[in-house]
């Protein structure tokens, strides 16, 4: 493998891509450096892999080497860094005043078109907060790009040291040995875009909303939390954004990279709206140059990529995952949010079926669960269909996933993969969209 040297000035950045069976391997020779946020240790060794797109950013200029073939590999000397440095600057100050106050921090949402960059600079504050000793909260919106679990979830994580390099958020989930935060919270949404079923995603935004309460009244609020959201086409016509402003109680917009967007949320929760009682600050902030759009197949491999990090590991320490027979007696699966209306077929062309919100059925175990990602929730499962039926699967606390690679209906029984040995509890699973086929 050949290895090549770059020359980073200051405030210049490495951007690259990775093909989905190349890997690459990066170490600071000189200078500092960060991605994106998280500094490289000088004698460390950096792995990127399986369709990464990164960029290794320095402010005051560094050298690195770069072993591997990257698809796309340059330096560039505009980066949107500055506008991120004082956007935390910013955030910074009203931290250290809700501290001196003892009042909540920044609530500071993202929001932009697809692959514009929100996740990217969510990080990067974090990161940010984090190394000033902050412990700002991550609140995860995005379930097609969920970035602390696997897609389809929505989550919670308190955000108390530089989100690792290679790891990134899933990091949260599997802390290295170098140690470990508290367990991030996540619920099972079940679809990749929140229109799928606005009113289960709005509720799930309510208990997302109760957990940043309860973790504040414990931890203090003066970090604030981060919103990461997903990628919006019409933000004029969406309505899960004002729901989440207000269930998070949001005091910034950050729109990146889109002028429309800007104005048109600007005049929606800005602070010329009088009747409003409290008002929410909403900022343009440039699009990095190094944002990558991704087509439909790369987001299919990026997803098998997050559920396959689930199970063995995301960062450098592997994690092993077993198989596991669960006959279908001992199996409760719920799914929120049931088809009410007619099949596909008969409607309009172009339309997409409508799913009756929250409501919950059980789910009769047969083929169609071959792939399936289940999550594993802290509720007891009941004995009989019956109770099953009634119980309040809306906004249970996930504490797993499994992935179904069998249904044996002759033995009436599904063989999953789990990251825990032994038998599966006996407790509720939540049926999701989300498909994964483990290849070697
Ligand atoms: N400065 C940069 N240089 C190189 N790559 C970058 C840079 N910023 C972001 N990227 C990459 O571009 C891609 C899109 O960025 P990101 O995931 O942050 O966008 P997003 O707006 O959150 O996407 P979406 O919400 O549509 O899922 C990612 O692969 C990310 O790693």
């Amino acid at each position: 493998m050949s290895t090549k040297e770059w020359e980073l000035g200051p405030g210049s950045e490495f951007r690259f891509e990775v093909d989905f069976k190349k890997t690459i391997k990066v170490r600071l020779l000189s200078g500092q450096a960060e991605y994106f946020g998280t500094e490289l240790g000088p004698e460390a060794e950096y792995q990127f892999s399986g369709g990464e797109n990164g960029a290794i950013f320095s402010w005051n200029g560094c050298k690195i080497s770069v072993t591997g073939e990257c698809s796309s590999a340059y330096v560039a000397d505009e980066t949107a860094m500055d506008a991120y440095i004082n956007v935390h600057v910013a955030l910074q100050q009203q931290r250290a005043a809700a501290h001196v106050s003892n009042h909540s921090g920044p609530r500071v949402m993202i929001v932009g078109p697809e692959d514009c960059g929100k996740t990217a600079l969510a990080r990067i504050l974090l990161t940010y907060a984090a190394r000033q000793g902050e412990r700002p909260l991550f609140v995860d919106l995005d379930p097609r790009d969920a970035s602390v679990s696997v897609p389809g979830t929505l989550s919670v994580a308190a955000v108390s040291q530089a989100v690792d390099i290679e790891a990134g958020f899933m990091g949260l989930v599997q802390p290295s040995s170098q140690g470990a935060g508290e367990t991030p919270l996540v619920w099972q949404f079940g679809y990749e875009q929140p229109d799928a079923n606005p009113a289960l995603f709005n509720a799930l935004v309510d208990c997302a909303a109760s957990a940043v309460t309860r973790r504040q009244k414990t931890d203090g609020a003066a970090s604030g939390l981060i919103v990461d959201t997903r990628g919006f086409s019409d933000v004029a016509r969406d309505q899960t954004i004002d729901h989440a402003v207000q269930a998070l109680r949001i005091t910034a917009l950050l729109v990146v990279g889109n002028e429309r967007m800007h104005s048109v949320l600007a005049a929606r929760f800005g602070a010329s709206d009088s009747t409003k009682s409290e008002s929410v600050t909403v900022l343009k902030i440039p699009r990095s140059g190094g944002a990558v759009d991704r087509s439909p197949a790369m987001r299919q491999q990026l997803g098998a990529r997050a559920v396959q990090r689930y199970f063995y590991g995301a960062g450098r320490e592997r994690v092993t995952s077993f198989s596991t027979v669960v006959p279908f007696d001992d199996l409760c699966i719920l799914r929120v949010g049931v088809d009410a209306v007619a099949p596909s077929s008969t409607l309009p062309l172009g339309e997409t079926r409508k799913l009756s919100g929250t409501s919950v059925s059980p789910v009769v175990p047969d083929e169609s669960l071959a792939h399936s990602v289940l999550a594993v929730t802290s509720a007891p499962a009941p004995d009989d269909a019956e109770a099953a039926a009634n119980v309040d699967a809306v906004g249970l606390q996930v504490v797993g996933f499994v992935n179904v690679t069998k249904v044996d209906m002759e033995k009436r029984r599904l063989i999953v993969l789990s990251p825990v040995p032994g038998r599966l509890p006996k407790q509720v699973l939540l049926y999701g969209n989300t498909r994964w086929m483990e290849t070697v």
